[in-house]
């Protein structure tokens, strides 16, 4: 597959360890545009500890991560990088657009204003909708709206399926694509399977 441009993010010789428990160690992978990693594992296995640590949130206990050859805080990684965790990071107080202006306010624009992304997640409509009056799916349609309004190369994304239907599984699986042959990137857990049709998909298990 042909890609926009050449990132790449790398982790080598990771280890966690929790309470005295190892979750992993010597864990490694290499990812680059248009490549998506899943982590995979059971519950507790480690998946979201991982992702905290590639976010640069939390310390590993053994091992680096580089961004682009460069330790993540040395690099332009914070500003290329977007993460959606399991608190959507969206304020409840706040209606749809209040938001979204405010993650632009916060972040350079990125490939879509914020009409074409509140319909490409199929909200449009609400933007006078107070967040908390919002469906459970609806919020996190929002959230996922927030990675298309601004720059960034790298989406990190704890279980980005949860509270979707059917539709809005396909509806995240066909950005996902999009910003892989866009040359982005991409990080996630998952419980569901996912399609992602001509999309390089590394795994890691951690169970
Ligand atoms: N802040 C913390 N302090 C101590 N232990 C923690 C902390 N956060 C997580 N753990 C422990 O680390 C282990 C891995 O947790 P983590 O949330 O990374 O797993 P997970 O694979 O994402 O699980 P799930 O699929 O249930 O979301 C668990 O045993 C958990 O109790």
């Amino acid at each position: 597959m042909q890609t926009k441009s050449t990132h790449s993010f790398e982790g080598a010789g990771l280890s966690c360890i929790r309470d005295d428990r190892v979750l992993f160690e010597q864990l490694a992978f290499e990812l680059l545009s248009g490549q998506v990693l899943l982590l995979e594992g059971k519950n507790g296995s480690g998946k979201t500890s991982l992702l905290r640590i590639l976010c640069g949130f939390r310390e590993p206990d053994a091992g680096a991560i580089r961004w682009c050859g460069d330790a993540i805080k040395d690099s332009s990684f914070y500003a290329q990088m977007a993460y959606v965790g399991h608190l959507d990071g969206i304020k409840k107080e706040l209606t749809v657009l209040e938001n979204l202006k405010m993650s632009l306010a916060l972040n350079s624009p990125g490939r879509y204003s914020i009409d074409q992304a509140l319909s490409k997640v199929h909200l449009s409509g609400y933007d006078d909708v107070l967040v908390q009056a919002l469906s459970a799916g609806q919020k996190r349609r929002l959230s996922l709206a927030r990675l298309l309004i601004t720059e960034n190369v790298l989406w990190i994304l704890d279980e980005p399926f949860t509270s979707l239907d059917r539709q809005g599984i396909a509806l995240i699986e066909t950005l996902m694509i999009e910003h892989c042959a866009n040359g982005g990137m991409i990080v996630l857990t998952s419980h569901h399977d996912i399609a992602l049709h001509n999309v390089d998909v590394l795994t890691i298990n951690l169970s």
